[in-house]
């Protein structure tokens, strides 16, 4: 399979805004295929979504392909305490990110290609992708039982998931995107996207999870290297284009304008936490007193991220009615995460009374609230 690299596209003659010139791209090439030399989730995502809002794709498809350090990408009507297990995610320092399209959680790591496929809105075909994929990977391994389903997943033996797809449509351009499993660490993948958490109610988006197998399962032989060229080679077959693949940086703000205040957008709390829809949490823990266990049970409304409303029912001769009160009313308006949970603790011990056994009770308490967060 023969695909050539080289690193400049020229995006201005592509472009549907004014952008600067940059390297080379033929404007009588029917498509440019792409391939980000970022493993970092929020540069990629910004990347797409810059292609989307500036590139002009009408008679110039793009594919783009790109792969990133461990990671959780969930939908856009997504809740991630629902979807996630976020306090292993953070005890491993794995991303988290809210992408623009719609559907489900997915985990990404270097075993994990994924495959944009930028077309205008009227060209977009997402089966059309998938068969171009499935006949790239029989070129590899003819022996591949791999099959697109309804609901456009990629399917190895009729049973196990190596692909997910999810899209964007905007007014004129469109993208499809799509994951496909060649060797990613499975143990991470589940356990990441298993919320500890029982008793959320919201209409977020739920994930449909799978029985999922690496294509280097089936055949040790693939590399995630060579399934990208066997893509891009069918890639450019299809679509008539050169099989070059253009390497593309994109925290390059010559190349791709603006593209920096993108990604800060998609690291901040308030678009990866801030944007979950309206849900609610109720959860019951239990202290120890005496020599028995008492039951507390909590309620908590999140708009935006932020508390809502917070309700802690505790018996009165364990936690005093006005310090529960208090409690309550302090968690109002602070966002729904447990480094905040710290410091409105820490600030809440400095104002009571100087009272050990009911600082050790608080202390207990916000332990437990924090672990929900
Ligand atoms: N990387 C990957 N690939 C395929 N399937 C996965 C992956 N990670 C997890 N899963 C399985 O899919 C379900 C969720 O399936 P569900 O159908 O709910 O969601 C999806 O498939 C979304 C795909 C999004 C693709 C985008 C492309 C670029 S950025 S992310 C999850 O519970 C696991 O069982």
């Amino acid at each position: 399979m023969l695909v050539r690299f080289s690193t400049k596209p020229c995006f201005r003659l592509l472009c549907r805004h004014k952008v600067p010139a940059a390297g080379f791209w033929s404007p009588a090439t029917p498509g440019l295929i792409l391939q980000s030399t970022s493993n970092d989730v929020y540069q990629n995502l910004a990347l797409e979504d810059w292609i989307h809002d500036h590139v002009h794709l009408d008679g110039k498809p793009v594919l783009f392909l790109w792969r990133n350090s461990p990671c959780v990408v969930m939908g856009r009507h997504q809740n991630p305490w629902q979807e996630c297990n976020l306090r292993l995610m953070r005890q491993e320092a794995i991303k988290l990110a809210r992408r623009r399209s719609g559907g489900g959680a997915v985990y990404h790591d270097m075993g994990n290609i994924n495959l944009t496929f930028f077309t205008t809105k009227t060209k977009y075909d997402r089966m059309e992708n998938l068969r171009l994929i499935v006949r790239a990977l029989n070129a590899v391994q003819p022996h591949l039982d791999v099959q697109p389903t309804k609901r456009f997943d990629l399917l190895l033996d009729g049973q196990f998931k190596i692909s997910g797809t999810a899209s964007k449509i905007g007014r004129i351009a469109a993208y499809h995107h799509c994951t496909l499993l060649c060797n990613t660490d499975r143990a991470a993948l589940s356990s990441l996207l298993k919320s500890p958490l029982q008793g959320i109610k919201s209409n977020a988006t739920p994930s449909i999870p799978s029985v999922v197998k690496n294509l280097l399962e089936k055949d040790p032989s693939l590399t995630c290297e060579t399934l990208m060229s066997a893509i891009a080679a069918e890639y450019a077959a299809y679509h008539h284009t050169d099989n070059h693949i253009n390497l593309i940086n994109p925290a390059d703000e010559t190349q791709f304008p603006g593209i920096n205040s993108r990604v800060k957008e998609l690291q901040g709390w308030e678009w990866v936490y801030g944007r979950t829809p309206k849900f609610s949490v109720n959860a019951t823990f239990h202290v120890p007193c005496e020599q028995a266990r008492l039951e507390i049970q909590v309620s908590i409304d999140v708009k935006n991220g932020l508390i809502e409303t917070f309700d802690i029912k505790a018996p009165g001769h364990w936690l005093p009615p006005e310090i529960g009160n208090t409690l309550n009313s302090s968690f109002i308006g602070s966002k729904f995460c447990p480094t905040e949970t710290t410091l409105l603790t820490n600030m809440l011990l400095r104002t009571c009374p100087d009272d050990q056994r009911l600082h050790s009770k608080w202390k207990i308490l916000c332990e437990k609230i924090r672990g929900i967060m």
